[in-house]
């Protein structure tokens, strides 16, 4: 109010003014609230009638620092007598119609007129209380009042033939015919200042709100919403009428067909610019080159849908559908029909549902009877979203920027409208899906630079590796490819950590929280569907079967996968066969590159040879990243269990090194290589020699596996001598042809390929159709934290190129 009042005060030095005020926050609803129980005959009315009194008053005593004026204090309390006469007479008669409502609701607003006028006056500021019901005529509906514009502004130019001092007119409250009192619609102070404002042909119309002004969408949803400096009357009209609260639908009109233009501006923070309002043609300072201006939702609403072959082609029934609705001021918020005729479709308000459904069966009973027209279907939890621009009549590629964005992030829009203006796009979605889809919207239309949203399961070698790439490169994706890559999630066995606004890459271990409610990747899955982030990619560091167990569920979440992983690809078959159903089924990406040769071409590779019409003969080579560092390790004269620890040491190995040994993951590559080539195969059906001893193959600890591998020393270092003294070495590799597929130890020339391997290289060498003679060969590392990292980081980047 000291706010309210400093800027009275500053504007009256340039400018005659009026002033109109709404209610004191909540009070409104305290009103109802006690109309409401006091029609019930609850006596508890009297308490909420207390805590009103004591909150005008603790206003008061505050604003005159506990001098309150014997005038101001005469005027409270017959204020407050009435009131408290008239929820009585309510309570007495247990019936609360709607003109006593619309008397008790008005309450909130003369309340403070009086208290803003008295205190002006005491600042010495020539101020006086008006009553709205003087100036603002309606029809008799009292509790949601038509305001008759024309006896309106009669009533308004004679109460203001002369002007002097500052009035502080009551918003909200207005006059039937018969003086009775009326409200003009919740929030309607704006109406009521639009109204004087136009009646008088006012320099402007300002209104003072708690908030900036516009914003492109509800900055509580969407934290990059921007304020809106100009709109036109137009768009302000779609955009209130469609949810956006910071003006009252009605309060465009009667300025626009004056022509006086609405500022909006906030009185928590008078120095920001906020939004005007006016009807100045477009130009390229006042208006964005962007053909959205802004989006908005409305979160509750429910679909009557009435539909039946009986509708075709009859005319009429339209009408009488709407007519029906009107005749039961049922507000219809939306309107779909496809020219089919054979279903309407209407959204409205939750509240008013039931009692559309019945009366609408009614209207219709002959015709549902005859099964001509369908039992009206309701839908709820549902939200519209509104996406408004002047500019977008005429711009080509809107819609289907609206509709791409929003299938790609799984957002089934369930009833469209746009009418034939082109200034409204309306659809309606799940409520669930309606923060999700504001973002991705709002990213889309408005923001040069995308965001994608990664949530990691696991913290070992490959997932720090990773989150080191991410730190050092993120500011150059920003910078070079509009790119924001946020990391959202992270998660372990026994930890987690969460952080919309993405986690601190420089100390995620101390973000990481021990885990608390439903644990395990299941738990993980569920906070991850319910944040419901838009462009959101699970990324898989584990080497778990559960983990992978679960992309069917994400995929079909449309929440993309990136995996490191490969107890997918490389799982059952039936495993495999959802992975690939539910990607078909899905808007969602499946990346995977890393689960063959970590970070090296060679699924990209195999993929772009096939989609081009080459045919693999086969594919050979080595494929485990440990197993070559081993053999090129012996070949220089090591001992076989020390250099196994060094590949465990260096991040080659799986978590369990006999993973490794056994062969078991290079069998999985050769598994996946063989699915892509459209093989159905298992893992039994890949021929594989384990290097593993019989007796460490069962529960051993890590640990004392290693210590006992000392033990096959010997018999590596005699193997590798007899094979080098023939000219030959030994090492690990395998092949696949016609879907038969095996690997184990060869004794290969030291002039092979394979002999001149080092550290951990991989060698794929394709024999195609096409490179027969001389195969293609991809050869590189294969296994180690930076260069998988570096895979499933390209990965994350190839979805967030499709998704953005
Ligand atoms: N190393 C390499 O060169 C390559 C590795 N890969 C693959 O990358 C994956 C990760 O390897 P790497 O980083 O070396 O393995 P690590 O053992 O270093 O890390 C595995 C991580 O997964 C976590 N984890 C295990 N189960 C779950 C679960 N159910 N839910 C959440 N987190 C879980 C572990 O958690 P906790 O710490 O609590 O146990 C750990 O943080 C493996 O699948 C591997 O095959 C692929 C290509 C190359
Ligand atoms: N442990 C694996 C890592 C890559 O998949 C290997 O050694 O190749």
């Amino acid at each position: 109010m000291n706010n309210v009042v400093d800027i009275i005060a500053g504007a009256l030095a340039d400018d005659n003014l009026i002033v109109v005020v709404s209610a004191v926050q909540g009070v409104t609803d305290l009103l109802l609230d006690a109309a409401t129980r006091a029609g019930s005959g609850e006596s508890g009315y009297r308490r909420t009638l207390e805590e009103l009194e004591q909150r005008h008053l603790e206003i008061s005593q505050e604003l005159f620092s506990g001098n309150i004026p014997v005038t101001f204090s005469v005027a409270f309390s017959t204020e407050f007598s009435e009131l408290k006469d008239i929820l009585h007479g309510v309570f007495l008669l247990r019936e609360l119609s709607d003109k006593s409502l619309a008397l008790v609701l008005g309450f909130g607003e003369r309340l403070s007129a009086l208290i803003v006028s008295s205190y002006l006056q005491e600042r010495r500021i020539e101020a006086y209380y008006l009553d709205a019901r003087k100036l603002i005529v309606t029809d008799a509906n009292y509790a949601d009042a038509r305001v008759d514009a024309h006896a309106s502004e009669l009533q308004i130019r004679k109460q203001f033939a002369s002007f002097a001092g500052v009035p502080v007119v009551t918003g909200f409250i207005a006059a039937a015919p018969d003086g009775s009192a009326t409200t003009i619609g919740r929030g309607g102070s704006d109406y009521t200042a639009s109204i004087l404002g136009a009646a008088l042909g006012a320099a402007e119309i300002c209104i003072w709100t708690d908030v900036d002004g516009f914003f492109s969408a509800d900055p509580k949803r969407v934290r990059d919403a921007r304020i809106l400096p100009f709109i036109s009357y137009a768009e302000a009209m779609e955009l209130s009428h469609a949810g956006a609260k910071v003006l009252h639908p009605l309060a465009v009109q009667p300025a626009m067909k004056a022509g006086i233009p609405i500022l909006i501006k906030n009185s928590f923070n008078p120095s920001a610019e906020g939004t005007r309002i006016d009807g100045a043609p477009l130009s390229p300072e006042r208006n964005r080159s962007l053909p959205v201006t802004g989006l908005t939702s409305i979160n509750n609403i429910v679909l009557l849908n009435m539909s039946g072959s009986g509708m075709v082609g009859v005319p009429g029934i339209a009408s009488r559908l709407f007519s029906c609705l009107a005749r039961h001021r049922i507000n219809i918020i939306f309107i779909s029909q496809a020219s089919s005729e054979q279903s309407i479709t209407l959204a409205i308000n939750p509240a008013q549902a039931p009692n559309a459904k019945k009366i609408l069966e009614q209207e219709f009973r002959a015709e549902i009877e005859s099964r001509q027209i369908d039992p009206l279907a309701i839908r709820k939890n549902l939200a519209m979203i509104a996406v408004v621009g002047n500019n977008m009549s005429g711009h080509a590629g809107v819609s289907a920027q609206l509709f791409e964005t929003l299938g790609k992030n799984g957002v089934n829009v369930i009833a469209v409208a746009q009418g034939a203006n082109e200034m409204n796009i309306s659809l309606v979605i799940d409520s669930n899906d309606e923060d999700k889809a504001l973002n991705c919207i709002h990213e889309s239309f408005f923001l040069s630079q995308r965001k994608v949203h990664l949530f990691i399961a696991g913290t070992g070698t490959i997932a720090r590796s990773l989150i080191g790439q991410i730190r050092a490169h993120r500011r150059n994706l920003q910078e070079e490819n509009d790119l924001d890559v946020v990391v959202c999630g992270m998660a372990n066995t026994g930890t987690i950590a969460l952080n919309d606004e993405g986690i601190d890459l420089d100390s995620w271990q101390q973000a990481l929280q021990p885990r608390s409610g439903k644990r395990g990747i299941e738990g993980y899955m569920e906070i991850i569907r319910e944040k419901n982030l838009h462009n959101t990619i699970f990324v898989d560091c584990t080497a778990s079967k559960e983990v992978a167990a679960i992309y069917p569920d994400l995929l079909l979440a449309n929440i993309s996968v990136v995996t490191a992983n490969k107890l997918g690809m490389a799982g059952s078959w039936p495993l495999y066969r959802s992975i690939r159903d539910a990607q078909r089924k899905s808007n969602a990406r499946f990346l995977y590159e890393t689960n063959v040769g970590a970070g090296l071409p060679i699924i990209n590779t195999l993929n772009d040879l096939k989609n081009s019409g080459d045919k693999i003969i086969s594919i050979d080579g080595v494929l485990s990243g440990t197993l070559s560092f081993i053999f090129n390790e012996l070949r220089k004269g090591g001992r076989f269990s020390e250099i196994v620890r060094r590949a465990k040491e260096a991040g080659y190995t799986e978590p369990d090194p006999r993973d490794d040994l056994s062969g078991a993951d290079f069998a999985r590559k050769f598994l996946i290589l063989g699915r892509e080539l459209g093989f159905t195969l298992e893992f039994s059906d890949v021929l594989v020699e384990s290097l593993v001893p019989e007796e460490y193959r069962g529960e051993m600890p890590v640990g004392e596996f290693l210590d006992r591998l000392e033990s096959v020393d010997s018999w590596y270092a005699e193997e590798s001598e007899k094979a080098a003294a023939d000219g030959m070495t030994i090492a690990y590799a395998g092949g696949i042809k016609d879907g038969k597929a095996s690997i184990g130890v060869k004794r290969v020339p030291l002039s092979s390929p394979i002999a001149g391997l080092s550290g951990s290289e991989n060698m794929v060498v394709f024999t195609t159709d096409r490179y027969h003679a001389t195969p293609l060969v991809v050869r590189g590392p294969g296994a180690g934290g930076e260069v998988t990292a570096g895979g499933v980081f390209a990965d994350i980047l190839r979805i967030a190129s499709y998704l953005v």
